[in-house]
């Protein structure tokens, strides 16, 4: 039996991060504690994105041990990870919106999938969701007719939705210009002075310079903690 420590979000004890056959990661211990805002950078390929997918479940853990948001991720069954993914937010490089629906629509059926059911409770959410991501009124948009950092920024509200108590992200800015970059940071800095804790995977050292954060270094098939970036 284990527990997570009251003010930790996520613990990895000892755990390999394997990506089929092969050890991508290996003795990964750290704790993120609640509120806290982390970032994991490295080379391509150095195993980021894997961690990122082991700890909201997409890869399985084959040892150690990971807590995430109270649940013990290596024990959960199948059935039990869509309650783990209510307790996180996750935002892709690639924005991942659907294409045939608008703002509003996308935001609905996301909420609709994790039991909301209440169509006035659904609608004062996504204008409060919109608003806290500064693009009120964008209800009836489609995603093409958005700037890429409008995207990520709906991306980013659809992953509020259920307020998460962490907010993983994989190279969230991967695919803006810096002046939008900058924008997508300045809004995890205000959710994260909110309370939510954020991991991000990062290679945009841009980004690391102007918004200093505990930085996670994924080399040489280990994790060094920096503490502070460089
Ligand atoms: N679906 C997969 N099947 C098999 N091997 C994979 C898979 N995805 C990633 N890998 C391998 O696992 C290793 C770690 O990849 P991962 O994507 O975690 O790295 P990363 O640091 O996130 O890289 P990037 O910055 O390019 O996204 C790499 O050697 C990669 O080739």
């Amino acid at each position: 039996m284990s527990f997570l420590a009251p003010d930790n979000i996520i613990e990895v004890n000892n755990a390999n991060i394997y990506q089929q056959a092969s050890l991508v990661l290996s003795g990964l211990n750290f704790t993120i504690q609640k509120g806290e805002f982390v970032y994991i950078i490295g080379r391509t390929g150095t195993g980021k994105s894997s961690l990122l997918k082991t700890l909201y479940a997409d890869l399985p853990l084959r040892k150690g041990q990971v807590h995430v948001a109270g649940f013990e991720v290596n024990q959960l069954l199948h059935r039990e990870v869509p309650f783990l993914r209510r307790k996180l937010g996750i935002v892709f490089q690639d924005f991942q919106l659907l294409p045939d629906r608008n703002i509003a629509d996308n935001l609905t059926f996301v909420m609709r999938a994790t039991g909301w059911k209440n169509t006035q409770k659904i609608q004062q959410r996504i204008t409060d969701l919109l608003q806290q991501v500064d693009l009120p009124g964008i209800n009836k948009k489609f995603p093409h007719q958005l700037s890429g950092g409008e995207q990520q920024r709906v991306v980013i509200a659809r992953a509020l939705i259920n307020e998460p108590m962490v907010l993983l992200a994989d190279e969230p800015t991967g695919n803006l210009d810096p002046d939008m970059s900058e924008e997508i940071l300045k809004l995890f800095q205000r959710i994260n002075n909110s309370g939510t804790a954020i991991l991000m995977a990062t290679h945009d050292y841009e980004v690391l310079e102007k918004f200093p954060a505990r930085v996670l270094k994924c080399a040489n098939g280990v994790i060094e903690d920096l503490k502070v970036f460089p």
